[in-house]
């Protein structure tokens, strides 16, 4: 298999020349050439497969053999020894209609560890087998940077430059990045948004020459192998909730809180490789560019809210390109028409069947700040689960699109303890697991800097130079 990209002009790439490039050299989005499918036999017997085997299997169909099976299974070993569950993201069921995925077991407590871990196993190995020096640069909201660190810190031959938008992270993804001291790691804290991080760190991927010379990495989900690893708890869901179920009867949803539209992508990409997901629903907050992309066909950032769910405080959605590839039927040409659109400050718009098929394939609802803390308080009260604000978002979702006849899987992408801020405007006291309690006495490190990609390239230098400088 090859991977090419949504822009059609970077050579085929095997896989792990694929996730080395990250973005694509032609400033588009890496997919494979074609997405394998899974036939209904196949799905029968992944069924009863535990998730690291499943991992296996799905992962397998993508990576040619470049990494020999042994290595792999090592790999997802050492990936998923350090989650709290055994079952890696179980299913719980919250009533006959609503089941929850819970993706937070994992050192940082976001689903973000689900991919990354695997990640940063899969650098060191890459790194180890290959020579390779990789330099991982990061944009986050919070989550991916705290589950990127927690995945390669102290890793020899690795090292990672996060940037976060400065207090705009919750205080616990605050202290989950900046405790870390480790040699490897530089934090810096940007004045500006997570938008604007993201924006940097892609003019920066785009500079091949800088890119090359640096040996820059990506840990985002502009990489192909997180949305490959975050596609297994699709199937692992799916089929976990069949079986509680018991009633094969009923469709099954999933609710997925969007915000780079990384994860709900992980989600199309299962449903096109045949995992009969009836209907994928895209949960935002009042950053609701995705809601309103599939309720009126227009995407245009709007304006940037502070929300109660931080990690999804997202205008520019990463992944929206990959989705546009496909509702193009896969022509790179008028998808960098369409992206070209975006770059000037025009809209993209999209009608008649293309709208209808959006419509088809997508549901899509932002929950506002006041219904968000409103099903909090309900889902404690009526329930006694405590729910994170992202995952109300998703929850809010799943209330309003699952039918008679259907049942949604709605993903719990973090646990409350991390936006504990938003917990506590309800009057909730919640406990905080230990690896959180325990961050508040430590010492933190970051470097504030300017919302200047100069600043950036300056500080980058220093650091892949050996140094860090002024982390205080
Ligand atoms: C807790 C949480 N939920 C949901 C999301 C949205 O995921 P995605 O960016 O993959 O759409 C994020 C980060 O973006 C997050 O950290
Ligand atoms: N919410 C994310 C934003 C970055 O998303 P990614 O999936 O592209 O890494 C975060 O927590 O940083």
């Amino acid at each position: 298999m090859n991977y090419i990209s949504t822009r059609g002009q970077v050579e085929p790439k095997g896989f792990i020349d694929t996730v080395l490039m990250g973005l694509g050299e032609d400033g588009g989005l890496m997919v494979p050439e074609q997405i394998p499918a899974v036939s209904a036999e196949t799905l029968d017997r992944w069924k009863t497969l535990p998730f690291r085997e499943l991992f296996i299997e799905i992962f397998s169909l993508y990576a040619n053999d470049e990494i020999p099976q042994e290595d792999l299974k090592q790999l997802v070993d050492a990936s998923y020894a350090t989650f709290r569950d055994p079952e890696v993201t179980p299913v719980r069921k919250l009533n006959d209609s609503l089941y929850i995925l819970e993706l937070f077991h994992g050192p940082t407590f976001a689903f973000k560890d689900v991919a990354l871990q695997f990640m940063g196993e899969f650098y060191s190995y890459v790194s180890k087998t290959r020579g390779e020096i990789i330099h991982i640069l990061g944009a986050t909201s919070g989550d991916t940077g705290a589950a990127a660190i927690q995945g390669v810190r102290g890793k020899e031959g690795i090292k990672i430059c996060i940037l976060h938008p400065h207090g705009k992270v919750s205080k616990v993804q605050e202290l989950q990045m900046t405790t870390v001291n480790d040699e490897n790691v530089l934090n810096l804290s940007v004045h500006g948004n997570f938008d604007d991080c993201q924006r940097i760190i892609k003019e920066l991927f785009s500079d091949l020459e800088f890119k090359s010379k640096h040996h820059l990495r990506a840990i985002n989900s502009i990489n192909f192998v997180r949305i490959l690893a975050q596609t297994v708890y699709y199937f692992y869901a799916y089929f976990q909730a069949e079986k509680q179920m018991g009633d094969d009867s009923k469709k099954i949803n999933v609710s997925v809180p969007s915000g780079n539209f990384g994860n709900i992508f992980s989600g199309f990409l299962a449903k096109k490789m045949g995992l009969p997901i009836n209907k994928l629903i895209i949960a935002t907050n009042e950053n609701n560019i995705l809601e309103r992309f599939v309720t009126t066909g227009e995407y245009q950032p709007g304006e940037f809210r502070k929300t109660h769910s931080p990690s999804m405080d997202i205008q520019v959605a990463s992944n929206f390109e990959r989705y546009l590839y496909y509702l193009l039927d896969e022509d790179a040409f008028e998808v960098s028409k369409y992206m070209q659109q975006l770059a000037d400050g025009r809209k993209i718009v999209v009608e008649g069947e293309l709208l209808q098929r959006v419509q088809s394939e997508l549901h899509a609802l932002g929950a506002t700040n006041e219904q968000n803390l409103q099903l909090i308080g309900k889902y404690r009260s009526e329930t006694g689960y405590l729910l994170d604000p992202h995952t109300a978002c998703g929850v809010a979702a799943s209330e309003a699109f699952t039918e008679e006849g259907e049942v949604t899987v709605s993903f719990a992408t973090a646990h409350p303890a991390k936006f504990d801020e938003a917990i506590r405007l309800l009057d909730i006291t919640q406990e905080f697991p230990v690896e959180i309690a325990e961050l508040i006495a430590k010492d933190q490190y970051q470097t504030v800097i300017d919302n200047d990609k100069a600043e950036v390239t300056r500080q980058l230098e220093a650091f892949f130079a050996g140094g860090k400088v002024s982390q205080a």
